[in-house]
């Protein structure tokens, strides 16, 4: 099989691209007889034109953006729930436990139905899976907006992440197999901007609606029935993937549908390519056991389904759900004292995921997968060493414990014991009750917090919030008051500025491509059940990881794991630009680590590379 693709012109798109790139040159040809003064650049610029005319058909785009809208329900129902979260532990009284189960079971539901997703892939095919997923949501979101009790809201929940496991698995695989191979990184990519954008969508709709005491989480949970519906009667029109009919043999329809997406081109060679190379890969690897043993033997397949689970480990582990759940948090930590200042700071953090994978859809296709992730991890690991050292710094000039106040109704605390505040920091129960003289913190006490909210203490000076702040006394939980506050800032700042175009969308759009069709589904599916299960464990465990480890133990960890990322990604990620969704299973016919491919550096030349060169 190896042997067949080796033979197809270097670097080609594919048929479609010749087809297109034949016009491309005659255009670009008549255009320098016009004006023979016409420069190199401007010759470029013609030649890149006109071939992108052809190429790419509008109704390429509203595919993708309709299935991205999956992204954006992905990214706007892990996003909303922490605002809602602080309305709804008042008006239905929820305990941790149930705060914690509200927001794990979507993520665990989601890893499940990732899972479930490949087979559903492989036999229905992705158009069924995305008009499921949209279902999910719209269920998830009524059950959510109506609930009046507590199951009802986890029944929603779970309900949600049903649909967002679908759509996870299922869109990017989608968009790969519709897009010209020019711009299939750039649209796959696109998804991630959705899921970014749904984040930064529900953390605007949270500072929104938390003035609304009183159901105002209904509405915050409720919303995204409106993108979900029009995702669904979207799709009740859009068409299947060719590549999956003709795996099923429904050439008829797939041809019909490829030359509807390919707008003008002619699809014979594009077609025949795809068919032959099914067939190719039936002889090769059988078409006998479940997919994952085949895959697993095979191979090219099994480096494939490394690297694509790799990366969306690393991706996980390298601590991007604690920055986006906890920044309100880490937000505090670093001394924004106030809860709604807290919450439309985190709205901040959201736009800068989002502004920043806007440069990811970029720099995709210029750069290419390999260099931009690589890029991206190198700078994260700095971003979350310097996160790390602010936490240290704070740490380490921790202010003093100077008033030990005795418990009201005689029982012993442990609070009452820290000499420092980092100790009461760090202890879930405690928090810090002082006054400032001038930056300095001055009588400081560390009391119980008081059970039914964070904002004050359970007994003592601080105990009522109007009557603390009236008295010029300030209240910390989970945080301590120092100078160093704005290494932490910087460090959140610099962390989704790396992270965002390269470590956020790589992952996806990567496995989207790596796998030979007979395998699509299954290695997606895998992928992104591997990205959930350690989303679950990462940002379950962090606070527990921070109290055994403190806050700078715990993003220390979080840079060892970027540190390992970064050297699995150097020595497996081929670059996959430019290159036919057929032509990629040759890339993993070496072994990994074995040596870094040098044809992996360097991505093949686009299309219009290759026109611009026979310009020349
Ligand atoms: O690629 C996405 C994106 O980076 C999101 O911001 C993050 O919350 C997801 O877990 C991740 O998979």
């Amino acid at each position: 099989m190896g042997e067949k693709r080796r033979r197809q012109p270097d670097g080609s798109a594919g048929s479609s691209a010749a087809a297109a790139g034949e016009r491309s040159l005659i255009a670009a040809e008549s255009c320098s007889s016009i004006n023979s003064q016409a420069s190199g650049g401007e010759l470029e610029r013609a030649a890149r034109r006109q071939f992108q005319q052809d190429e790419t058909p509008g109704f390429v785009y509203v595919l993708s953006v309709f299935s991205a809208l999956g992204g954006f329900l992905f990214g706007y129902d892990t996003g909303v729930v922490s605002g809602a979260l602080l309305l709804l532990k008042r008006e239905l009284n929820l305990g941790a436990l149930w705060q914690e189960l509200l927001v794990s079971s979507t993520v665990g539901a989601a890893a499940l139905s990732a899972l479930a997703g490949g087979v559903l892939n492989g036999l229905w095919g992705r158009r069924p899976c995305i008009l499921l997923s949209s279902c999910f949501f719209i269920a998830g979101a009524a059950l959510l907006a109506a609930a009046q009790d507590k199951e009802t809201l986890l029944g929603g929940r779970i309900v949600v992440g049903l649909g967002i496991g679908v759509a996870s698995m299922t869109v990017p695989v989608y968009i790969a197999e519709v897009a010209p191979p020019h711009l299939r990184g750039r649209l796959v990519t696109i998804n991630t901007l959705f899921i970014t954008g749904g984040q930064f969508f529900a953390s605007v709709v949270d500072g929104a609606f938390s003035y609304l005491a009183k159901d105002g989480w209904r509405y915050m949970l409720g919303l995204s029935a409106v993108p979900a519906i029009i995702q669904f009667f979207g799709f009740l029109f859009l068409p299947e993937s060719p590549r999956w009919l003709i795996q099923k043999g429904q050439t008829q329809k797939a041809r019909r549908i490829l030359s509807q997406i390919r707008g003008n081109q002619t699809i014979d060679e594009e077609y025949d390519s795809i068919k032959n190379n099914i067939e190719e890969e039936e002889k090769e690897v059988g078409a006998a056991g479940p997919v994952i043993c085949r895959m697993l033997t095979y191979p090219p397949t099994r480096r494939a389904l490394i690297v694509g689970c790799g990366l969306q480990m690393f991706q996980q582990l390298s601590g991007i759900n604690t920055v986006m759940y906890y920044s309100a948090t880490i937000l505090q930590m670093s001394g924004v004292q106030d809860d709604s200042r807290a919450i439309w700071l985190a709205a901040v953090t959201a736009f800068t995921n989002f502004l920043f994978t806007l440069v990811g859809v970029w720099l995709v296709e210029k750069v290419g997968r390999r260099k931009l992730t690589l890029g991206s991890l190198t700078g994260t690991t700095v971003a979350l060493i310097i996160l790390a050292l602010g936490f240290l710094l704070s740490a380490q000039i921790s202010p003093r414990v100077t008033l030990n106040p005795t418990d009201p109704s005689g029982q012993n605390s442990t609070c009452t014991n820290y000499s420092y505040c980092n100790g009461c920091m760090l202890d879930p129960d405690c928090g810090l009750c002082y006054r400032l003289n001038k930056s300095n913190v001055v009588e400081s006490s560390c009391v119980p917090v008081k059970k039914e909210s964070t904002m004050a203490a359970a007994w003592g000076r601080c105990s009522n919030e109007t009557r603390f702040k009236r008295e010029e006394l300030f209240w910390a939980y989970n945080f301590c008051p120092t100078p160093y506050s704005w290494t932490t800032l910087l460090g959140l700042i610099l962390y989704l500025v790396f992270f965002a175009p390269g470590m956020g969308p790589m992952p996806w759009t990567v496995n989207s491509e790596i796998h030979p069709l007979w395998a699509r589904s299954t290695g997606n599916a895998c992928s992104s059940g591997v990205n959930w299960i350690f989303n679950v464990l990462v940002s379950l465990t962090f606070l527990h990881t921070a109290e055994y480890l403190t806050y700078y133990g715990a993003f220390f960890l979080y840079a060892g794991f970027a540190g390992m990322g970064l050297i699995f990604i150097y020595g497996c990620l081929p670059e996959t630009k430019g290159k036919k969704l057929e032509e990629i299973e040759s890339l993993f016919e070496n072994r990994l680590f074995w040596h870094v491919n040098p044809g992996w550096r360097e991505a093949s030349p686009s299309p219009w590379d290759s026109q611009l060169q026979a310009l020349s």
